[in-house]
């Protein structure tokens, strides 16, 4: 049987414990849904606030030469890049996931004309799927749905496709692709490939080069922790950088922006990929948020976020066995994302009963109780207190109660 005293000793001998100093978490709150939303860096409000006061207040329209305003997506690609296994220049920021989506699927699209069919998994995450059918509307193409399972996806993989779309950390189980071996097979039927790092990036290890992979895009607001509506990541292969053309033709994607020149000509490189003017404010957020993951290494992290996963998993096993959870993660750990989901039919309402008591997690239709472990703030104790919480509110039965059995709108 794990003991608090057990977690409580892990927390000291834990190397990466100092940096949940550079967070600000609400005092005494557990919070397990960095992985919808990140937490607050520490370092974030003053920064923001030299920003606006400082930068724009003061600064006004001088500031995108005098602040640097203009390099700022170059300067936030190169720390994002670090985290995904790219090359600087291949990864720019901008606008959001749904938008970069746009950008990706159409940018393959294109790539390989000859193909009409889009390959992507039916638990995909629905703005996925929302984007492919507007570009499978857009282009001519047929979406075709398989089960999200790697072999499903291997099975379906053959020289009708055009393009393969699937999001790398399943968002509802925590599930991992293996994106090395799915690429492989998508690049030998000729297909490209594009992969939703949403789940991923900063959260587990990605290797985008080494996997060879066409086009990615990823989300600033989860592990990254850039703030809500933080902007979000597109990275293409410099084996494609000549031939791609994105259909968001905006003046920050043109070669000359400030020519004001009547036609449209893509910047080179990554440039091409930006579109209109970047939300300065939110982005500067996210660029001091990646700096939290200086001296991070990557796969440090990952080590502590199986541990964390791998303790949650045993102390539900050991506290929860007679009151039918069920475990919709995988359990092991090489093969699962920084999250654990449970499956239980009152989901929603023993999440809402642990919210109340101060530990957020969130509900995924339809039954699916999720936890996320930011390894950079979790600790092991909130582990344990989690899995104590939910063993005690199923004892009283404290999840029975009108407040919590009701939906709320927005989860
Ligand atoms: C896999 C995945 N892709 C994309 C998104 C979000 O995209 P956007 O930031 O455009 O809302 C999410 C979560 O919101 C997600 O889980
Ligand atoms: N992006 C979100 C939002 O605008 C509102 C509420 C939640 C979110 C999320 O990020 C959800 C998240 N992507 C998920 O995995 O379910």
């Amino acid at each position: 049987m794990v003991t608090r005293q057990d977690c409580i000793t892990l927390d000291e001998r834990d190397g990466l414990a100092e940096y949940r100093h550079k967070f600000t978490l609400p005092e005494g709150e557990i919070y397990l849904d960095g992985n919808s939303l990140g937490a607050m860096p520490s370092h974030l409000p003053a920064r923001i606030q030299e920003v606006v006061v400082k930068e724009w207040g003061n600064g006004l329209i001088r500031s995108w030469n005098d602040a640097g305003w203009i390099h700022v997506p170059k300067r936030i690609s190169a720390k994002v890049a670090r985290l995904i296994g790219a090359n600087a220049d291949e990864v720019t920021v901008a606008d959001s996931t749904s938008v970069n989506l746009y950008k990706a699927l159409a940018t393959a699209a294109r790539l390989n004309p000859d193909r009409k069919v889009i390959l992507t998994e039916l638990d995909n995450f629905p703005t996925d799927l929302y984007i492919a059918q507007g570009i499978a509307e857009l282009f001519g193409l047929e979406i075709r749905y398989v089960e999200s399972t790697p072999e499903a996806v291997l099975a379906a993989l053959d020289d009708s496709i055009c393009l393969t779309m699937l999001t790398h950390v399943n968002y509802r189980t925590g599930a991992i692709y293996p994106m090395a071996e799915i690429t492989a097979k998508a690049h030998q039927v000729g297909a490209l490939i594009v992969w939703d790092l949403a789940h991923s990036a900063g959260a587990v290890e990605v290797d985008l080069n080494a996997a060879e992979v066409d086009l990615a895009v990823g989300c600033g607001y989860k592990y990254l922790n850039g703030g809500p509506g933080a902007p979000s990541f597109i990275y293409v292969a410099k084996r494609h950088h000549q031939q791609m053309r994105q259909p968001l033709s905006g003046w920050h994607g043109h070669a000359k922006p400030f020519e004001f020149v009547l036609d449209y000509q893509p910047a080179d490189g990554m440039d091409r990929m930006q579109c209109g003017t970047p939300p300065l404010i939110s982005m500067l957020g996210l660029d001091a948020a990646l700096d939290v993951f200086d001296g991070v290494d990557m796969h440090d992290l990952r080590i502590k976020s199986m541990a964390l996963c791998d303790l949650f998993i045993k102390l539900v096993d050991e506290k929860l066995s007679e009151y039918d959870f069920g475990l919709a993660s995988p359990r092991d750990s090489a093969v699962r994302g920084s999250q654990v989901s449970l499956t239980h039919k009152q989901g929603y309402a023993i999440v809402q009963a642990l919210i109340a008591r101060g530990i957020t997690g969130d509900f995924r239709m339809p039954n699916i109780l999720r936890f996320g472990f930011t390894p950079l703030y979790v600790r092991y104790v909130d582990v344990y207190d989690t899995v104590q919480a939910i063993a005690e509110i199923m004892v009283k039965d404290e999840w029975n109660q009108a407040q919590f059995l009701t939906k709320k709108a927005v989860t």
